[in-house]
């Protein structure tokens, strides 16, 4: 288990309202939610946006509203490499002066064809720090209430994503990636201080399970996990939750959005990670050599 080195940190999530079909206008709205929530005092460390904000929510819009993302480390010097969402991402991590989690937008693999759910993550500078393709997708049938198939256009990722940052190592997944504990319980013990998940649950399963999704993931692990969501549109067809969230690794709900436009902004306390793992050292008490491989052997 590696050890978490992380300093207090002020957290931002940004539930981005008002967008629609039209990309630049979408791009327009990012910016000044993301300028409006780094000018606010004390200053953020770290900015969020949630899943999917530039395109509509709909697997019939994926490939349109797709952009090539370069590989973690670019600068952005190879214009070609990169859509116009990545650009101004970098720009707005740049303009605020904090590290931004860019959310997640479509991605086009051109040598595959392949589209993937793709988050991205910036420091100050506008390097791209993180890329994280949504590993797991989002296809659920809940009859008259919740259908949805994200395979029919995406490819799953295949990779877990971390990023070190000077407040501390983040760990990143999306919306539906919080189903899955493995996840989660892979960063922590990467020493992750906080699993963070651009996301946009809907108005069935969000009641059921976006707090307690959270909640589960933050106790079993002791880090904290934040979900972001994007504000909910009557007019548009999927309708997503809201209510963006921190919970500490206490359990603890420390910030939560309704479902209009919103900025949260919660303090991450470092120090509590120490003191819940100090007096309740499940951490430390596990017992691998007691577990089978869960991959094998099951249905
Ligand atoms: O897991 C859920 O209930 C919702 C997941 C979702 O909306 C997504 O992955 O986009």
């Amino acid at each position: 288990m590696a050890k978490i080195s992380a300093r207090p940190f002020r957290l931002a999530l940004c539930q981005l309202g008002g967008t629609g079909k039209i990309k630049s206008h979408n791009i327009e709205l990012a910016r000044k939610i993301v300028a409006q929530a780094a000018s606010s005092t004390p200053k953020p460390d770290l900015i969020v946006l949630p899943e999917i904000w530039n395109s509509p929510y709909a697997v019939t819009s994926f490939r349109e509203y797709s952009e090539k993302i370069p590989e973690v480390g670019s600068t952005g010097s190879d214009s070609d490499s990169e859509g116009e969402t990545i650009k101004a991402l970098r720009e707005m991590a740049r303009e605020s002066g904090c590290w931004l989690i860019g959310g997640s937008i479509p991605e086009i693999e051109e040598k595959t064809d392949s589209i993937f759910n793709c988050a991205t993550a910036y420091d100050p500078q506008g390097k791209l720090v993180a890329k994280h393709r949504k590993v797991h997708l989002f296809d659920i049938d809940i009859p008259g209430r919740q259908t949805f198939k994200e395979s029919d256009s995406l490819t799953g990722g295949s990779t877990l994503t971390t990023f070190e940052a000077p407040f501390g190592k983040i760990g990143l997944g999306i919306c539906y990636d919080v189903r899955f504990p493995e996840m989660a319980m892979v960063a922590a013990r990467q020493g992750c201080a906080a699993m963070i998940y651009p996301s946009a649950f809907n108005t069935t399963t969000g009641p059921m399970h976006w707090t307690l999704l959270q909640r589960a993931r933050a106790v079993d692990n002791q880090i904290y996990v934040s979900m972001c969501s994007p504000a909910r549109n009557p007019e548009a067809a999927y309708q997503a939750y809201g209510h963006s969230m921190v919970v500490n690794p206490l359990g603890d709900v420390l910030v939560e959005a309704d479902e209009h436009e919103a900025i949260l902004y919660a303090d991450i306390d470092t120090e509590l990670l120490a003191t819940t793992r100090r007096n309740l050292p499940v951490t430390i008490q596990r017992r691998f050599d007691v577990y089978p491989d869960v991959s094998k052997g099951f249905q």
